[in-house]
């Protein structure tokens, strides 16, 4: 998390920000965005567009640019060079109009209020807002209002973030992070909110380390590394030319190294693993070849009990930012 960040940013719109009506089909749009803090490259010419409506997952390793992005797109800071705009115009007057609302992890609340007083009290700096009773069913806060902000655990203060994110019924959400520190009950619930959201047609861009929730979540997925995209896409294309783990019960008189060899089909250098009866060839060069290998195994009487499985995310996340 960079030092710019603060918890739910929704700045006060002033008296002469009325919203942009010309509108965009564009929630997010980003050209050869850079953002350099001395010699670090954080973000490192990202191309990127965000449709109104998408909901999209940011994922990557410790250091690879999400916060420094997401910072940019909520206003805080400036890209070094590059054009990045929300809604067709600046990231700040976006904020300001009250569209863009924001869950971050860390940033002060104030500690003596209620949940409910938070609500309201953020509610009353805003010119317009949703009512405080709505906002409070909508991040499901209802069993939370009437406690004191200190006595909160880190999930519940998520929620109450997420509630102060919706007062402005924005369109855009930016979330970083949003379920770290919330126990599995708590992620299912935040999630379960989110897509009610979602489904209202709210844009939704958040950054996790949890791939699950992408993978659940997300219309699309984008992986960043050093300060780039890597790759983008639904869980289906990113793991549609990964890796497939092809095994059987072994049946065959020769090696299954050596009918690997013969095939053709290229294994990783520690060949096929044996565990028991079972032999399992990790077959690296996609669909066509572990068809290929499925049929020997079976008209040649090689293998029996076949099974495919197609890598997850979490191995194809893994060496691509190997
Ligand atoms: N204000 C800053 N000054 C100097 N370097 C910074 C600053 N903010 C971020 N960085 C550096 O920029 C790089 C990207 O950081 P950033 O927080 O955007 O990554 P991230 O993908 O969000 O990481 P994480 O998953 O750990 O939160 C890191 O090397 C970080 O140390």
């Amino acid at each position: 998390m960079s030092s710019t960040q603060q918890t739910t940013q929704q700045t006060s719109a002033p008296e002469t920000s009325a919203p942009d009506t010309a509108g965009s089909d564009l929630a997010v749009s980003a050209a050869n965005v850079q953002k350099h803090f001395g010699k670090v490259r954080a973000v490192d010419g990202v191309d990127l567009t965000v449709p109104r409506g998408e909901v999209m997952a940011l994922l990557g390793p410790n250091g690879a640019g999400k916060t420094t992005f997401l910072d940019m797109v909520l206003g805080f800071t400036r890209p070094s060079s590059g054009a990045l705009e929300v809604f067709g115009g600046s990231p700040r007057r976006a904020v300001a109009d009250g569209r863009v609302g924001a869950v971050l992890q860390t940033g002060a609340l104030l500690e003596d209020l209620t949940v409910a007083q938070t609500l309201r009290y953020v509610a009353g700096c805003h010119r317009r807002h949703l009512p405080v009773t709505d906002v409070i069913e909508r991040a499901q806060l209802g069993p939370l209002a009437s406690r004191p902000v200190k006595k909160c655990s880190g999930g519940e203060k998520q929620r109450l973030r997420f509630g102060l994110a919706l007062l402005t019924d924005p369109e855009l959400l930016v979330l970083d992070e949003p379920t770290a520190g919330m126990d599995v009950g708590a992620r299912a619930e935040f999630w379960d909110a989110m897509h009610a959201e979602a489904d209202r047609g709210r844009t939704v861009v958040f950054a996790t380390h949890y791939l699950q929730e992408a993978a659940d979540f997300a219309d699309r997925i984008v992986l960043m590394r050093q300060g780039r995209i890597h790759t983008s896409g639904t869980v289906h294309e990113l793991t549609e030319g990964a890796p497939r783990t092809v095994s059987c019960r072994w049946a065959g008189s020769g090696s299954p190294a050596e009918v690997a060899a013969r095939l053709g089909i290229a294994l990783p250098d520690d060949g096929p693993a044996a565990s028991g009866d079972r032999v399992a060839f990790s077959v690296i060069d996609g669909p066509e070849a572990s068809d290929r290998l499925v049929a020997a195994l079976l008209t040649e009487g090689l293998g029996h009990d076949v099974e495919v499985e197609r890598a997850t995310l979490d191995r194809v996340f893994l060496d691509l930012t190997a």
